[in-house]
């Protein structure tokens, strides 16, 4: 049966429960269909809103009462797996009854290790949490100068982490043994909860958020994904983004793709992981296909109607 890996966007998801809701309730039947024309299905998702609201709604409220305790990025991003896992396979199983499949849904919260050493630790580059102003941003940075806030693809700033590479997922047997067992598995939430491997064996969660775009390559490669679908908020990639002569790409080879990273057409942070990630995946065997679409057109995307199709 041919395996398709969905990465469902953390900015797409919306920016509040309510919002969620209705981005994963009007995602889930495109999704269910894709089982009933015989594939299986295997979904990710970002938390990079959500992780920066729970740091710092947490964070804010243990500054002001000394009861609650104060939490850290990989609480953080398990936390974003349990509430965004939560709603989605609700929306799934729901589907799932509604059209008679018997399909089970399981949410794996998952690790995914990532090296003590990665330089990406002294240099932080995942936006994650509110858009602000620069004003707002530069207020905060004032107020606790080692946080670092930098402009997001002209939308506002936010505030940057670092963002190790992922070396290899934890609960990978676990999420195999699902597959196998007929449960559509939602793995490697919000890149997976960064950890440090020592030498007893033990993990230990590190201080930073892990692009989901490259664990959800990585998720691919694990399940032999055929296809790669990397939903975001923008119906296709484009070149000269943002500018009066942007324009969107309906294909691009990995070749293109990489020549235009090169040129800075994409932006870091945002775009530039799902096209590392596509890259990743397209290269690894001919006949791969990694789409970049909107997860508010999911039934299009999935259809062939809709999306940047990226291909070796
Ligand atoms: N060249 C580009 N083509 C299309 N979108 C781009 C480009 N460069 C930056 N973007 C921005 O990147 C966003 C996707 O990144 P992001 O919001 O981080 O994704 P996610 O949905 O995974 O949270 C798009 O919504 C768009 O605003
Ligand atoms: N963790 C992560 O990459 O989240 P986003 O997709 O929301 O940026």
């Amino acid at each position: 049966m041919k395996r398709i890996v969905i990465a469902l966007g953390g900015n797409a998801l919306g920016n509040n429960p309510k919002e969620q809701l209705e981005h994963v309730n009007q995602a889930a039947p495109a999704m269910v269909n894709l089982i009933k024309l015989g594939y299986e299905i295997i979904i990710s998702h970002g938390n990079g809103p959500q992780v920066g609201m729970l740091e710092k709604a947490i964070n804010m409220s243990a500054n002001l009462d000394s009861s609650i305790p104060h939490v850290q990025l990989p609480e953080c991003t398990a936390m974003s797996q349990g509430y965004i896992g939560y709603h989605l396979q609700n929306a799934i199983l729901r589907e799932l009854r509604k059209q008679g499949m018997p399909w089970n849904v399981a949410t794996v919260v998952t690790q995914v290790e990532v090296a003590a050493d990665d330089p990406a630790f002294q240099n932080p580059t995942k936006p994650i949490g509110s858009f602000y102003t620069q004003e707002d941003a530069e207020k905060m940075i004032s107020e606790n100068p080692s946080l670092v806030y930098r402009e997001d693809s002209g939308r506002g700033y936010r505030q940057m982490v670092a963002s190790p590479k992922p070396i290899d997922i934890v609960e990978s047997k676990s999420i195999l043994n699902l597959l196998d067992n007929e449960f559509i598995v939602i793995a490697c939430g919000g890149g997976g909860i960064p950890v440090v491997k020592h030498g007893d064996g033990d993990y230990e969660g590190a201080l930073a958020v892990i692009d989901k775009d490259i664990s959800s390559a990585k998720l691919a490669e694990l399940v032999e994904a055929d296809y790669f679908f990397i939903l975001t908020a923008v119906d296709r990639v484009a070149i000269r983004f943002g500018q009066l002569d942007q324009l969107d790409l309906d294909t691009l080879t990995v070749a293109q793709a990489k020549v235009y990273a090169e040129q800075g057409e994409f932006a870091p942070g945002s775009m530039l992981p799902k096209i590392e990630a596509a890259i990743e995946f397209a290269s690894s065997q001919k006949g791969r296909k990694a789409v970049i679409a909107s997860l508010e057109n999911a039934p299009l995307v999935f259809d062939g109607k809709s999306g940047t199709i990226i291909t070796l």
